[in-house]
């Protein structure tokens, strides 16, 4: 097991994923920087989803490796993969998922809170992020009184509470209008820059890689490009991060 460059956050080799026996990424390699944003694109099927809960430790690749911080996830136990990801990781996917009975700010709040962290301490943190991401106005509603955009806004801040060492989005504007969808993607680019949050978004989108440093496009399973939005000749990106399938 040869260990991975000192300066990626994340960093993966060879990943071989299947499903029910269906292969659904093949030979996947990638390495990220602390601190980068980087967009995960492909239609439908071409195995975004599934790259993104291999290297959050999600699922166990049937081959490859995967590490955070030069700690390997793919050896470890699965109670300490799940204390990793609620210690380290944060995740945003298509739907927010938040609990109807608790107002905004206890849902943002709510992994603080089953972490053992004061209520005090921990409206606190979550009213922070609330401001931050310009929904602190409704923290005290339920959720089925707002509307998708600001849904997903909490979904956001409870995402970035125990301020994370890397935030994984799947395909986190799916299901807002355009408008709304690009609101959210500057928020939460905006927050996780500001706070050297190390950033992985899936997306169908192509417009969406505009706000990362760089795009990794996947077909049927496999790495098929990867470019940076300056349209530069990536020389930086390469060193910053190998790519290879
Ligand atoms: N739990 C599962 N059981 C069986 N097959 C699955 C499962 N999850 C994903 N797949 C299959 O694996 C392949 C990759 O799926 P994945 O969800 O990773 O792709 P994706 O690019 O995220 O797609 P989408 O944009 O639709 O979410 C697809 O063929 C999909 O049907």
């Amino acid at each position: 097991m040869v260990a991975p460059p000192d300066n990626d956050v994340l960093w993966a080799r060879s990943l071989l994923c299947s499903h029910g026996g269906s292969p659904a990424l093949t030979g996947v390699s990638l390495g990220v920087r602390e601190g980068e944003i980087l967009a995960v694109t492909g239609p439908r099927g071409s195995g975004k989803t599934t790259l993104l809960k291999c290297l959050s430790g999600q699922i166990v690749p049937q081959e490859g490796e995967v590490w955070f911080n030069s700690v390997p996830l793919h050896t470890m136990s699965a109670p300490l993969r799940e204390r990793l990801r609620g210690d380290r990781f944060g995740w945003i996917g298509p739907e927010p998922r938040l609990v109807p009975e608790l107002k905004a700010w206890e849902n943002a709040a709510l992994p603080l809170l089953l972490h053992g962290v004061s209520h005090r301490a921990a409206k606190k943190t979550a009213m922070e992020w609330l401001e931050r991401l310009d929904i602190g106005s409704v923290a005290r509603k339920r959720p089925a009184a707002l509307p998708q955009a600001q849904r997903q806004r909490i979904a956001v801040a409870r995402a970035l509470v125990t301020g994370p060492a890397v935030l994984f989005a799947d395909e986190p504007t799916a299901p807002l209008h355009r408008a709304d969808g690009a609101q959210v993607l500057r928020t939460l680019t905006t927050a996780a820059r500001s706070h050297r949050i190390t950033v992985l978004l899936a997306t169908h989108d192509p417009q969406v890689a505009t706000l990362a440093d760089r795009t990794m496009s996947l077909l049927d399973g496999r790495r098929v490009g990867f470019v940076q939005p300056d349209g530069g000749d990536g020389a930086e990106g390469r060193a910053a991060c190998s790519l290879s399938v």
